[in-house]
């Protein structure tokens, strides 16, 4: 007999699947590229990957669509696919491929990232092993990729999130004057404080999207953004903002069962984000109990630069893990894994909080975050 009492609430998997294709023009290719695939196709390809288009925003450089689960960037010659839920992001892309031959484009490189689900037991097939995934992706990245492609994982299993990637690239020549790295920083939350959460409600304090987006300061992340934000029944948030070549993309599921937020910036240049100010922001707004930050740039070598290091940490953090990847195809990927530092030792938390090992770290003030009231950061000591 089933009752109220003992009917789960209904799972989202809020933890995302995130595809990106980079295109080469052929000769007879459209300008646009990729862009000039219909609205139709898009919807077909969405279908596929079974979610819908649920608003879009453009400027001359993008297309930014949110979707029921998530996201999709159309640039001429880079699509990025970001699924959530129970998705089949991985469906789309044999379509994907014949249509952008269709107009003379073939792929030079394929990123595959993803966290590691929530409910790892709610995914179908493929997405049920990492080694699945990647066969499939083998299967139509692999043959492009002369030195074959890479899969690695980053971070422990045993402690929170860990990192997937999988990478293959036709490591031809790019043009120098027209190709830009795309440095990419993506923060995974899961444990969002309540009262961030409930912020994320369509109760009695909503006016409207646009509102939630100011009062949250998510508005204050990238204020020169155009921004395009949808907030979910009962709840649920997603938004896309687009700069230029730029974006930042956030989702969140606040249902405390399975609270998760996903904040990412892509396509800006390396001096336009700076990923200690903007963590520090991120968890403001969300208050998470676990939190984990990927930074990565593809062929350059991040170790040249400032960019592909977390220099200091947001106050009230500490650093549980650090791993980092340099790719065979250039570039390299770089993940940490921070939890909140307990007030008092032995007040009620998860058991991964307990099982954390922090690293040590300096408390500092930074002149360029007190024009914008935030609390100190902590400088990264030993990693
Ligand atoms: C906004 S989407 C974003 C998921 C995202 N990947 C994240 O970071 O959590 C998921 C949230 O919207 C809610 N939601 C409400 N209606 C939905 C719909 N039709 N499709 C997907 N999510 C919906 C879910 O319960 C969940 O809280």
């Amino acid at each position: 007999m089933m009752s109220e009492e003992i009917l789960h609430a209904p799972i989202f998997e809020g933890s995302e699947k995130r595809i990106e294709v980079d295109f080469r023009l052929g000769a007879n290719s459209p300008a646009n590229g990729l862009r000039s695939l219909s609205r139709d196709m898009l919807d077909e390809l969405m279908t596929l990957a079974r979610c819908c288009i649920v608003s879009s925003r453009s400027n001359e450089l993008m297309d930014a669509y949110v979707l029921s689960e998530s996201s999709l960037f159309v640039y001429p010659t880079k699509w990025i696919l970001k699924t959530c839920g129970t998705t089949r992001l991985l469906n789309s892309v044999p379509r994907l491929l014949e249509a952008a031959r269709a107009i003379g484009m073939e792929p030079r490189r394929c990123k595959y990232t993803r966290a590691s689900f929530l409910f790892p037991e709610n995914q179908p097939f493929p997405y049920t092993a990492f080694e699945h995934e990647v066969g499939f992706l083998d299967e139509h990245f692999g043959p492009m990729s002369a030195n074959g492609s890479t899969a690695f994982v980053l971070g422990e299993p045993y402690q929170g999130l860990q990192w997937h990637v999988y990478l293959a690239d036709d490591m031809q020549p790019l043009d120098p004057s027209s190709f830009k790295p795309t440095y990419n920083l993506e923060v995974c939350m899961t444990e969002l404080g309540n009262e961030a959460a409930q912020q994320f409600f369509r109760n009695e304090k909503f006016v409207s999207a646009e509102q939630t987006t100011k009062d949250t300061g998510i508005a204050d992340l990238k204020p020169r953004a155009v921004m395009d934000d949808y907030v979910f029944e009962p709840c649920g948030y997603s938004m896309n903002g687009i700069e230029g070549t730029g974006l930042i993309t956030i989702h969140v599921t606040p249902e405390a069962h399975q609270s998760y937020a996903s904040v990412e910036f892509s396509g800006f240049g390396e001096d336009l984000v700076d990923p200690v100010k903007i963590l520090s922001k991120v968890v403001k707004v969300f208050q998470p109990g676990k939190v984990s930050v990927t930074l990565s740039v593809d062929k350059v070598d991040m170790d040249g630069g400032a960019w592909g290091a977390l220099t200091a940490l947001p106050a009230g953090y500490g650093l549980q893990g650090v791993a980092s990847q340099v790719s065979p195809c250039g570039g390299k990927v770089a993940y940490y894994t921070l939890a909140e530092k307990l007030a008092t030792p032995g007040s009620p938390t998860t058991p991964l909080h307990h099982a954390a090992s922090f690293l040590s770290v300096v408390t500092t003030s930074s002149d360029s975050e007190a024009d914008n009231n935030s609390e100190p950061e902590q400088e990264i000591a030993a990693c």
